[in-house]
């Protein structure tokens, strides 16, 4: 039987905006009543024009934000939205990246502290047990045990990516959520950490939502595909079906104003770099 690790229900998301000395504050419905779900070791892609509502969800998933209203399941156990917090439990399954690593770095931090730090802030385990885990993850990312005592602005922004996905692994979370975790990379080094996802994706049995408007990196990384157009799901479904047979008008533009999205030139790139 499939297990859902994430299920959302109806999700919205209200913003007070505007109210100045002489303006009146209006109410912006950011995310408009969305469902989906997400299956144990799937990805689901979540796509959309910037200001559609996808950081909005991303922030509600992981309860850095709460809905106005709606449900949130994960590994089928409701999230107690009133208290806008997810219990440790939760809080260690449910992990985000974000666009650009660097921001949640501390300059000062070697990188073995800051793998080690999940680990010191919730688990019992001894500063030798902490140091192993560590070194096993950054080599598990592909980075090298001489990286352990490096600051992160030593390295290049593919590998602080590499750091950022070692660190949410160290509490074996169950679904990461990647908020455009490639969009500001060269292209080369897109391909190396969308491959690494996949490969921990596979060993971890991870799950997925991953946000971007790169249709292209969604036809590689995505098993479905929710499209989003002002704060609403106007296409759910499989990948294939979705790209194949679009349903909805907004769809059809946003395909045809995107270079054609080609999985041929994106696995030729990966083909190339292994080689
Ligand atoms: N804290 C906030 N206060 C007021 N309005 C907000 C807030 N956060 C988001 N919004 C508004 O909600 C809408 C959705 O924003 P959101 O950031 O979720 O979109 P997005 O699709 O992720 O866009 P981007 O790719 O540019 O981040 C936008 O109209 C945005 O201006």
């Amino acid at each position: 039987m499939t297990e859902k690790v994430l299920e959302a229900r109806n999700i919205v998301r209200d913003y007070h905006v505007g109210g100045g000395i002489f303006g009146k504050s209006r109410n912006l419905r950011a995310v408009k009543g969305v469902s989906f779900s997400v299956e144990k070791g799937k990805t689901l892609a979540i796509v959309g024009e910037s200001g559609c509502g996808k950081s909005t969800l991303a922030r509600i998933i992981t309860l850095i934000d709460a809905p106005t209203e709606g449900e949130l399941f994960i590994e089928g156990k409701k999230v107690d939205i009133a208290r806008e917090r997810l219990t440790p439990e939760m809080r260690q399954k449910v992990q985000i990246i974000f666009q650009n690593p660097y921001g949640s770095l501390n300059p000062r931090q070697k990188i073995g502290d800051v793998l080690g730090e999940p680990l010191l802030i919730n688990t019992n385990k001894s500063a030798a047990e902490r140091r192993d885990l560590a070194m096993n993850m950054l080599l598990k990312v592909g980075l090298e045990a001489k990286h352990f005592n490096r600051y992160p602005h030593m390295f290049s922004g593919g590998q602080r990516q590499r750091i950022a996905i070692a660190r949410a692994l160290m509490l074996n979370p169950s679904l990461l959520v990647l908020d455009e975790p490639v969009s500001a990379l060269d292209l080369s080094v897109q391909a190396q950490v969308l491959n690494l996802l996949a490969d921990l994706q596979d060993e971890f049995k991870l799950t997925y939502v991953f946000i971007s408007h790169d249709l292209s990196v969604v036809k590689y990384i995505a098993d479905e595909v929710m499209v989003m157009y002002y704060g609403e799901a106007v296409e759910y479904g499989s990948r294939d079906a979705v790209f194949s047979n679009p349903q909805h008008d907004y769809t059809k533009t946003l395909f045809a104003a995107t270079p054609r999205a080609d999985v041929a030139s994106i696995k030729a790139r990966l083909a190339k770099k292994a080689a």
